[in-house]
């Protein structure tokens, strides 16, 4: 690094007081609920206190430059760069103590979180009690072993533990994570941790909190060194540690706060009864476009979003998928759905957007029950067989299979076993880890291996 550093006292930028923590810092927090924590009318108020997962190095890239960083907003026709200031202090996830401390303060108002779909560990009952991140989280808040704890669900649960025997009032817990009913599953995350460590003080104390959720929706791929080299140049300074997005930007919140919140309706956000019509809209038609270009695309050689959609083949697989999903998108305004139809598209098609598919494959196991299967479901109920569905259902099967995009998913090992050896072995088994219930239906399981077997070399 050769220009001028990031700083707060060289920018004339001085730090809020620290009334939000976030879980999860990364590209995405950073685009949507930061910038917009930053563009609220009574910015001045809120700072931010992020912690990442498991990674110090963000932490002290971000901790370096005062906190400060670049979001750099890609249209399709140029870039325009600025400096957020919210985010105050940028700490690694293993920091658990001084997490728990925030979330304690009865300053702190709101907690909001982006720590992935497989990050909250769901399971029946709210958590995946046998999974040994999550049963050693367990243990470790039984024994009162704070800095141990490594799950998202566990250092929250400490964290409220914390400011319920301090006596502080509830707060609002605020997660961002691309899932149906998302303060639900954290709700209940925390609610079977506490339960699983007998915490009682905490268990009396969760119905105060407000458990909000939200859909939100920012195309915000990974930080690249192209993207560090590109604020440099046009912006004559360094930055470690920008992001890139784009122009769009939706947020839609329902659930109550006990405490105060941002003005985020400054910037656009709503505050609605039920967020749930803006969910499927969001998590169907963007998020299940977005793998099945991934599967689909990557089977064909592509490498990004923009490359993928350029593709007549994934272009028409994407518009199917659309129309198959959209009878099911009900509750939304009349013309919501073909204007983000189109609006979608020209996300899509943002050719200076390098989202890459290898970064929207991760996590397939967790994504598709929620992308793709409410259609399928749907689809079925009617005796439907419905083929953009089944197609990147059978994609994703050849993704296991080593085709196309590198696997990277928490329960890589165990679909890897069972996506390999004959298909008509692999593709019931593939199926059944998502829903038993597909592993059962011929029609399914036949218009699945028929997919896979087109995509495989
Ligand atoms: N990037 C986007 O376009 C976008 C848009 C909408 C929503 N989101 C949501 O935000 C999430 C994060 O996206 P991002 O682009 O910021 O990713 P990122 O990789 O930049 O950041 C992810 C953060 O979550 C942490 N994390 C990862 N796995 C975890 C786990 N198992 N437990 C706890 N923490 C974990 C990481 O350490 C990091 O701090 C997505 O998974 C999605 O649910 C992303
Ligand atoms: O972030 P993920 O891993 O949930 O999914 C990858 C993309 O589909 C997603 O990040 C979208 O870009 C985003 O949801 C747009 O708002």
């Amino acid at each position: 690094m050769n220009g001028a550093p990031l700083g707060r006292a060289a920018r004339g930028l001085p730090a809020s007081p620290v009334r939000i923590v976030h879980l999860g810092l990364g590209g995405f927090s950073r685009a949507h609920q930061v910038w917009a924590t930053a563009h609220a009318s009574d910015a001045d108020d809120w700072g931010v206190a992020g912690f990442t997962g498991r990674s110090t190095a963000l932490a002290q890239r971000l901790t370096a430059q005062d906190g400060l960083y670049t979001l750099v907003t890609r249209a399709a026709d140029g870039d325009r760069l600025e400096v957020v200031p919210s985010l105050v202090e940028a700490r690694a996830g293993g920091d658990v103590d001084r997490l728990v401390g925030l979330v304690a303060d009865p300053e702190v108002q709101v907690v909001t979180l982006t720590v992935t779909e497989a990050g909250y560990h769901r399971g029946d009952g709210g958590a995946d009690l046998a999974h040994p991140a999550v049963a050693a989280d367990v243990e470790a808040l039984r024994a009162g072993r704070v800095a141990d704890l490594a799950t998202a669900p566990g250092r929250l649960a400490a964290g409220l533990g914390a400011r319920a025997r301090a006596g502080v009032a509830p707060l609002a817990v605020v997660p961002c994570d691309n899932l149906p009913d998302n303060a639900a599953v954290v709700r209940d995350a925390v609610t079977a941790l506490a339960r699983a460590a007998g915490d009682t003080d905490l268990l009396g104390w969760l119905g105060g909190v407000g458990w909000v959720t939200t859909m939100v929706d920012r195309i915000t791929p990974a930080t690249t060194d192209e993207d560090v080299a590109d604020v440099r140049r046009l912006g004559g300074y360094d930055d470690a540690a920008p992001v890139v997005t784009e122009p769009f930007t939706e947020w839609v919140l329902a659930g109550s706060f006990p405490g105060k919140r941002p003005a985020w309706e400054s910037t656009g956000a709503r505050f609605v009864d039920d967020v749930a019509p803006y969910e499927r809209r969001k998590l169907w038609l963007l998020n299940g476009g977005h793998s099945l270009l991934a599967y689909v695309g990557g089977a064909r050689g592509h490498a990004t979003v923009a490359d993928a959609v350029a593709d007549p083949g994934c272009r028409a697989l994407l518009e199917q998928w659309w129309d198959e999903a959209a009878p099911g998108l009900t509750g939304l305004p009349e013309g919501d759905v073909p204007a983000y139809r189109t609006a979608l598209l020209d996300r899509f098609t943002n050719p200076r957007i390098r989202h890459l598919l290898a970064q929207i494959v991760a996590d397939g196991s967790q994504k598709l029950p929620v992308r793709i299967l409410p259609t399928l479901r749907a689809a079925r109920a009617e005796g439907r067989v419905p083929v953009a569905a089944v197609t990147v259902l059978g994609a994703w099967v050849a993704h296991l299979r080593g085709h196309g995009t590198p696997v990277r998913d928490a329960a890589a090992d165990r679909l890897r076993d069972l996506a390999g050896g004959p298909l008509d072995r692999a593709v019931p088994a593939v199926l059944g880890a998502l829903d038993p219930a597909l592993a059962d239906d011929p029609e399914v399981v036949a218009a699945v291996r028929a997919a896979t077997t087109d995509l495989l070399p």
